[in-house]
């Protein structure tokens, strides 16, 4: 790929703010940096605390999506998971019902501060209100111990889980756990141990996990994420970062050019904000979005812009992200 030169990038450049309805991962106003390429509006939104190291993946995908033709997709929706915050069981209703017709739940667990108890309450919770037929999955951001996940797996197992994602934080410990705990047919996702992992399919071959989730931003892009995907040899998952409804379709992308797609992805999050950039949002309807590009409402654009000092830095790491790109080729 050609890179477009800084000057064309900051002239196609939109950074906006946008409110959470819950925090989620200790953020309550998410921003990303917009850019209207040639092929159509992607989205640069690493999180604000990972390095320019980290960061520039996200923008090789952000430009991959705007200035490359994509590859072709082989379904036109995608089933999408609700995502549940790590919030009091008692407030479990009001964000599902967010989340128009999904069948399939993400909760959050092991939440630093919180204790089993609690997740064991969010998790039930949960698991009332999408009944026996709904499918519910947990994810731990690595945030276990060896012994406190396979405790909390044991506990949790009677809730029917359909998958613990990244219940500890390595890929040795990940597969520790899946040996564990494989007499109770849960199986094991790992998330971190792909996409922050120098190798993303070490976990792979480790044998650790029995299914990946995939992100486009911080894997490089759609086509790079399909290449981990195939090679790691394992069912997938998609999954968003928080992204604006600009960046879930770049994720909707990824899910409906994989050639097989056996799980409901987590791109339904924009129904975590209170505003969005596009009119209608990227959100579910009856548990499915529509795959295909996604422009953003200029209103929205300039009801979202972001303080100037916050756009500033944005283009500034751009900038930084770009002369990265350009160092490595
Ligand atoms: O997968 C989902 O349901 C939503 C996306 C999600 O959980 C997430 C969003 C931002 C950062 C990390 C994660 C994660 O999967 O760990
Ligand atoms: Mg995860």
């Amino acid at each position: 790929m050609t890179l477009p030169a800084i000057e064309e990038l900051r002239d196609v450049a939109r950074v906006v703010a946008l409110p959470m309805a819950t925090r989620f991962r200790g953020v309550t106003v998410r921003e990303a940096l917009l850019l209207h390429g040639p092929e159509g509006w992607t989205e640069f939104s690493p999180f604000v605390e990972y390095d320019d190291a980290e960061a520039a993946a996200w923008l090789a995908a952000a430009i991959d999506f705007g200035w490359n033709p994509q590859p072709a997709p082989v379904r036109t929706e995608i089933g999408v998971n609700a995502t549940v915050p790590a919030v009091a069981a008692a407030d479990v209703a009001a964000v599902l019902a967010r989340f128009d017709g999904c069948r399939t739940a993400k909760v959050k667990v092991a939440e630093r501060g919180q204790s089993l108890s609690d997740d064991l309450a969010r998790v039930a919770a949960v698991r009332a209100v999408m009944g026996p037929e709904g499918r519910v999955r947990i994810d731990a951001n690595g945030g276990w111990n060896l012994d406190e996940a396979d405790r909390a797996i044991h506990a949790l197992a009677d809730l029917d889980l359909e998958y613990v994602e990244q219940p500890c934080a390595t890929v040795d410990e990940l597969a520790e756990v899946r040996y564990r705990t494989k007499h109770l047919g849960v199986p094991i996702a790992a998330d971190e141990s792909v996409r922050k992992a120098t190798d993303p399919l070490a976990v792979a071959r480790a044998g650790a996990a029995d299914l990946i989730i995939v992100k486009a931003q911080p894997l490089g892009g759609v086509a790079h994420a399909l290449q981990i995907v195939a090679a790691a040899g394992l069912p997938a998952v998609v999954s968003s970062a928080l992204d604006t409804s600009i960046g879930l379709a770049m994720g909707a992308a990824l899910a409906a050019a994989l050639p097989e797609l056996d799980y409901d992805c987590g791109l339904g999050t924009a129904s975590l904000f209170t505003m969005d950039v596009a009119a209608p949002p990227l959100v579910p309807r009856g548990g499915v979005l529509p795959v295909g590009r996604v422009e953003p409402d200029a209103a929205l654009l300039d009801a979202a812009a972001a303080s100037p000092d916050r756009q500033a830095w944005w283009l500034a790491r751009l900038q930084r992200c770009h002369a990265a790109l350009v160092a490595h080729g």
